[in-house]
């Protein structure tokens, strides 16, 4: 059976769909774990599914399943669908865009949604300096080419990234990664030239103040790499697959002191903060640093496949012309629904939306930690917020408990994402786009599950 074959009786995603949760069957359902048989004979293994339901439609605040299940999305497909699943812009935009032209590649035959999206990000992003933007596919790609393009600036060659650093899959970017399994184990040897961090890590580094984190990781630098030999720093502003680790006050701008002080480009992951997830348009806007480079993707697109490197228009022009490309980056389907997304987050006000639902995830989480010792702290920013799980006695990280939990939301009907380098964080990515009584009821199925774990 093909997609094709259930399009008649489809429904129809966006935020016309029930926003309710509804279970029908367990999760999965029986027409679930068929498909599941199915990727098991077609897909790789090492392909995995947080919550193997297969969905049919999406929008709001919810995920719809084959087998009719109406599930609350605290996911958003890992922080990508702030402006709601098929969000009606974006819907539009690339309708129109799909009967037009689908592919020229920007750097054969341009066109100017490509442009316009790049005009958008040299507006957008902090820094009130001539910019210009490059576009990619992922966020991986992205990376790569932020490091690409400071090297050749720079014409130095180590990279230094940060301890728990989440960066993408590819082999530069695997290096940049810290967490071995699973992005890790079995892949390298990885790019040389790449070296690790101390990270301000409240919680878990003796409550260094950002200033002192900061002087721990400068002095590492200097002592192992010398300012002289070092092309960038690549941070997130606030660390996502590594667990949503808010630095302490001031460790980020020492950073970019330092860094602009030695001729180091400074370049933030907005991968996953990026696109008024943490209640700004970026995360950088909070912490007091404007990035030399600055990477987006994820919630860019409204869910089509769209990274950028977006900087100072001298590091950016430095590659020769030609340096910089690749078949698909900014096509025009993703760029117009970057365009739509943009206009959606603009005129919605979705940092302001993200801020009141950080509100409500701080005063249910917080609640839930003044409740049970085993939540060792709320953190986060906006709709980025998550819960560290430890044993109350010796406060170590407890990933049994965190997968439990996880594992009774899923049967519960809320789709729930864990992170983590202890694997002990429960994190919350709701999309923009959910209705108050859904995140609370989600919020709500959260904390009995935690009770009952
Ligand atoms: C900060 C930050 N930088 C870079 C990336 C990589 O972005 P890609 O679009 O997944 O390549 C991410 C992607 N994070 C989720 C990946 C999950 C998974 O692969 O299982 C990120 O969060």
């Amino acid at each position: 059976m093909s997609i094709l074959d259930t399009a008649i009786d489809t429904p129809v995603g966006g935020p016309s769909l029930p926003q309710e949760r509804r279970l029908v069957t367990p999760i999965p359902g029986p027409e679930s774990r068929k498909r599941a048989e199915r990727k098991a004979q077609a897909v790789a293994a090492g392909v995995g599914a947080t919550i193997p339901v297969y969905t049919v439609a999406a929008g709001g605040g919810v995920l719809v399943d084959v087998d009719g299940n109406s599930l609350i999305d605290f996911g958003s497909g890992i922080a990508v669908t702030g402006v709601g699943n098929s969000a009606p812009r974006v819907v539009d935009a690339v309708t129109a865009q799909v009967a037009a032209f689908t592919h020229t590649c920007f750097t054969v035959a341009p066109y100017d949604s490509y442009v316009d999206v790049a005009e958008a990000l040299n507006r957008l992003t902090p820094g009130d300096f001539a910019k210009r933007s490059a576009l990619f596919n992922s966020g991986a790609e992205a990376v790569e080419n932020a490091v690409k393009i400071a090297r050749h600036y720079t014409g130095k060659q180590a990279v230094v990234a940060f301890d728990h650093a989440y960066h993408g899959r590819t082999n530069l970017t695997m290096g940049l990664t810290a967490k071995n399994q699973p992005y890790k184990n079995g892949f390298g040897p990885f790019a040389p030239e790449i070296y690790r961090a101390p990270l301000s890590y409240p919680l878990r580094d003796g409550g260094l103040t950002g200033a002192e984190a900061a002087k721990r990781a400068i002095s590492m630098i200097e002592k192992q790499i010398g300012a002289a030999n070092l092309a960038a720093l690549i941070i997130e502003p606030i660390q996502g697959e590594g667990g949503f680790i808010v630095p302490a006050d001031g460790f980020l701008p020492a950073l970019q002191a330092w860094a602009n002080a030695n001729g180091v480009v400074f370049i933030a992951d907005e991968v996953q903060t990026g696109f008024a997830r943490t209640g700004t348009m970026f995360a950088s806007e909070q912490f007091g640093i404007v990035p030399d480079l600055i990477v987006t993707a994820k919630g860019i697109a409204g869910g089509l496949p769209l990274s950028a490197v977006t900087g100072r228009a001298e590091i950016m022009d430095a590659p020769q012309v030609g340096g910089l490309g690749g078949t698909y980056g900014g096509n025009p389907l993703a760029c117009v629904a970057a365009l739509a997304a943009i206009e959606t987050y603009e005129t919605e006000d979705l940092a302001a939306r993200a801020r009141q639902i950080g509100d409500i995830l701080f005063e249910k989480l917080g609640a839930l930690r003044d409740a049970d010792p085993r939540v060792a702290e709320v953190r986060g920013r906006g709709a980025m917020v998550a819960i560290e799980l430890v044993d109350p006695t010796t406060g170590e990280p407890d990933a049994a408990l965190t997968a439990k939990v996880a594992s009774a939301a899923h049967a519960a009907g809320v789709v729930l994402l864990t992170c983590g380098t202890y694997g002990n964080v429960i994190r919350f990515l709701p999309p923009l786009s959910i209705p108050d009584h859904l995140l609370i009821e989600g919020l709500d199925v959260v904390a009995e599950a935690v009770a009952g774990a």
